[in-house]
């Protein structure tokens, strides 16, 4: 196979992405640099070698190829100002319902102080190998790769971390062996300490969820952990009330033990979308504790999961 000097054949500004241009038996292969570039300027590159070549006698066919094409990984950090709020229940719903719409997704547990996602995903127990010094994520019955501080320590075992250090293990977990997943969901510790600021100016999540109760005091957090988002840059995407209304198993009526819509009216207080209300419901929590995951399913328990994960989708297909 001979090589040949792109700028020998190609006007200086496509020679300049070529990093090789092989000519054998008609057939010419250019290995074009194509990273940072957009679907069209791609699309115009490849268009402009391939005609460029395909006018010279000894070329036939012409094979473009282009490197760093890897789909640009997206991050979303679903956050809380408080915990128990049902952050980490909420982001292994949205993990499978967005998987359902089309999207390769992951899940990072960077609740370092009280990782659950290992339980809620049935893979407690299970410790991820690493490959080339990286993790490889931890696979789930469901289909949803997997990596959390609680499948690197032992559970139960406290983890009374400091900043720097907490923030080092949780880089692991992001910057592992994900390949084709396209969207890492980021389940944030709860609170607006140095550990998600340090994480969210690092990674710069694409955007962020927030989830409360319609409790004041949650929503108060909720609005600060907001402000952190703010500080570091990243979009919110949206406020989820979670625990919103309870159905009594017995007569079927309606209450509302942490009081109702506090959180839409606290998205409009704060001009942030609000994306929707889970209800409190014992089938989730339940689901949950046995690694069975309500938005697998289509039923009116999956409903809200889905209807989120809609909007998000949106979001996302927005941004691009
Ligand atoms: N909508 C709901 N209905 C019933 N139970 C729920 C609901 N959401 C969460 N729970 C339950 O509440 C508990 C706390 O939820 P979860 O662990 O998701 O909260 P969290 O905000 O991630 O808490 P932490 O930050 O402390 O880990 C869990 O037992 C979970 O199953």
């Amino acid at each position: 196979m001979s090589s040949t000097d792109p700028k020998t054949l190609l006007p200086p500004s496509l020679a300049a992405r070529v990093s090789a241009l092989t000519i054998k038996n008609g057939r010419a292969i250019a290995v074009v640099d194509a990273a940072g570039l957009g679907a069209k300027d791609r699309g115009d590159i490849e268009r402009a070698i391939s005609d460029t070549l395909g006018q010279r006698e000894d070329v036939s066919e012409t094979r473009v190829v282009l490197t760093a094409e890897r789909k640009q990984r997206r991050l979303i950090a679903v956050g809380s100002g408080k915990g128990g709020v049902g952050k980490s229940t909420l982001t292994a719903n949205l993990a499978v319902a967005l998987a359902k719409l089309g999207h390769k997704v992951g899940l990072v547990d960077a609740d370092v102080y009280g990782p659950s996602q290992p339980v809620i995903f049935g893979n407690q127990g299970q410790k991820p190998v690493a490959r080339d010094e990286k993790l490889v994520p931890v696979d789930s019955d469901i289909g949803i790769p997997v990596l959390s501080m609680g499948h690197l320590v032992e559970p139960g075992r406290a983890l009374a971390w400091r900043g720097p250090m907490a923030g080092n293990a949780l880089s692991q977990l992001i910057d592992a062996h994900w390949d084709d997943v396209d969207t890492l969901l980021v389940d944030l510790p709860p609170g607006t300490g140095d550990v998600q600021l340090t994480m969210l100016q690092r990674f710069k999540p694409m955007g962020a969820v927030l989830v409360s109760t319609p409790q004041d005091l949650a929503l108060i957090d909720a609005a600060r952990a907001g402000q952190l988002f703010d500080q570091a840059g990243v979009p919110i995407i949206g406020l989820v009330e979670n625990m919103a209304g309870y159905a009594c198993p017995h007569c079927g009526e309606m209450s509302d033990p942490f009081g109702k819509g506090g959180v839409e009216t606290a998205a409009q207080r704060l001009d942030l979308p609000f994306l929707g209300r889970i209800p409190l419901d014992l089938a989730i929590r339940e689901g949950s504790d046995k690694g069975t995951l309500p938005a697998a399913g289509d039923d009116l328990l999956a409903q809200p999961f889905h209807d989120i994960a809609a909007k998000i989708h949106s979001w996302i297909g927005a941004q691009s």
